[in-house]
């Protein structure tokens, strides 16, 4: 097959870990007898750097004529002045929201090769097995905000959380799809018992999976006690639907299920039009630069890539039994290596190449 795949490397460690992707899908091209054309563009601090703009125009225009999109990470502490006039983070979020990308997918998987990865104890951990649906272009994230100085002198901010009906139908209706396809079950967290948004967050889940999901479990979970259980028996859940804000949250947190932020990948994908993949991490910027970032996460985003928006099931299944093979030989980077050998970025995606070149 022909496709045009944009890559946004962004920013610290995502130019490194979107590197050792871009190799993967190269290989797959070749191996497969695909032909990928890659196309980069400017996303972030680099963007804001070059341009002035987080998301200049020309990067949306290369991800509207693309099949797909890999993202690294933007930001960094160069671009954290509170006064400045943008962020590289607001390029993420328009570009989410320029492609109507309202379902971001975040599967939680805790290998069996890294149970001594996680912090937490092997018996909570083998064989957890969650696939996260957030909620990505509304939220807190996208609600009205501003700032104003109060006649004292002080000054007082505001973000505001905001859905609609229709936005909560379409994300549980994913959720309530895929969990047919695994163990027809659903959670839904959200913070009901104080915000008018939960709540009609809770009664629109209710009213879709009744009409629409009777054969799969529901049940409300709070957010705050879900920041618990998702850590004290993780292997309860199947599939958790949540809001934007929430689910960033917690998928950060769930992280630590398999061992590290440089495992975890993501797909945001919308209605139509090219999917977004990218690490579920930032950029990093206490390891930027230094060669010893996890790609793995992103390497697994390419592999969502292949599946989701290019229909190639085959080949995503290879580059994640690559994967595989190479944690089941014992290779490390240093955030899974608990203080032992550590392999860097470049070598650990050099060897996902060589296991996935031997299948
Ligand atoms: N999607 C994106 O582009 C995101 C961007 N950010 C931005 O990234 C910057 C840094 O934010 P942080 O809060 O430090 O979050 P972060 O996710 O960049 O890093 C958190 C911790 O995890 C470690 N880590 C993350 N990815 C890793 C990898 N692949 N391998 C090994 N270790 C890894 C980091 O070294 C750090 O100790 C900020 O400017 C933030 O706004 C944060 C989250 C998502
Ligand atoms: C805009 C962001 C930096 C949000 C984030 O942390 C994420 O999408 O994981
Ligand atoms: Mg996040």
């Amino acid at each position: 097959m022909r496709a045009q795949i944009a890559l946004l490397p962004g920013d610290g460690i995502g130019v490194e870990v979107v590197a050792e992707a871009e190799k993967l899908l190269l290989a797959v091209a070749a191996k497969f007898g695909h032909e990928f054309s890659f196309v980069r563009g400017l996303i972030g601090g680099c963007a804001i750097d070059a341009t002035g703009e987080a998301l200049p125009d020309e990067t949306l225009s290369i991800c509207r004529a693309s099949q797909a999109i890999l993202l690294g990470a933007v930001g960094g502490p160069k671009w954290d002045n509170p006064s400045a006039k943008t962020r590289p983070e607001a390029g993420l979020l328009k570009i989410r929201k320029e492609l109507g990308l309202f379902a971001n997918v975040r599967p939680i998987k805790a290998s069996p090769y890294l149970v001594q990865a996680s912090p937490l104890k092997t018996e909570i951990v083998a064989g957890v097995d969650i696939l996260f649906f957030r909620e990505l272009t509304g939220g807190l994230y996208f609600g009205e905000s501003g700032r104003k100085t109060n006649p004292d002198g002080s000054e007082t901010a505001f973000n505001t959380m905001i859905y609609s009906t229709h936005e909560i139908e379409r994300i549980v209706r994913l959720a309530g799809q895929a969990a047919r396809g695994r163990r027809k079950k659903v959670t839904s967290v959200d913070k009901a018992n104080v915000l008018e948004v939960s709540r009609l967050w809770r009664q629109t889940f209710d009213r879709v999976m009744q009409a629409e999901f009777p054969d799969v479990q529901t049940e409300h979970v709070l957010i705050d006690a879900m920041a618990m259980h998702l850590i004290s028996k993780p292997k309860n859940f199947d599939v958790v639907v949540t809001e934007n804000l929430f689910g960033d949250i917690l998928t950060d947190e769930g992280s630590m299920l398999p061992g590290s932020m440089g495992l975890l990948p993501s797909a945001s994908l919308g209605a139509d039009g090219p999917g977004l993949y990218e690490p579920i991490h930032g950029s990093a910027p206490d390891i930027a630069g230094k060669g010893i970032a996890n790609p793995l996460a992103t390497i697994l985003a390419a592999a969502m890539l292949l599946r989701h928006s290019l229909h190639l099931e085959t080949e995503a299944v290879a580059i994640e039994k690559a994967v595989d093979h190479v944690l089941s030989r014992g290779h490390r980077t240093a955030d899974i290596a608990g203080g032992g050998p550590a392999v860097s970025t470049v070598r650990m995606g050099e060897l996902v190449l060589e296991a996935f070149l031997a299948v």
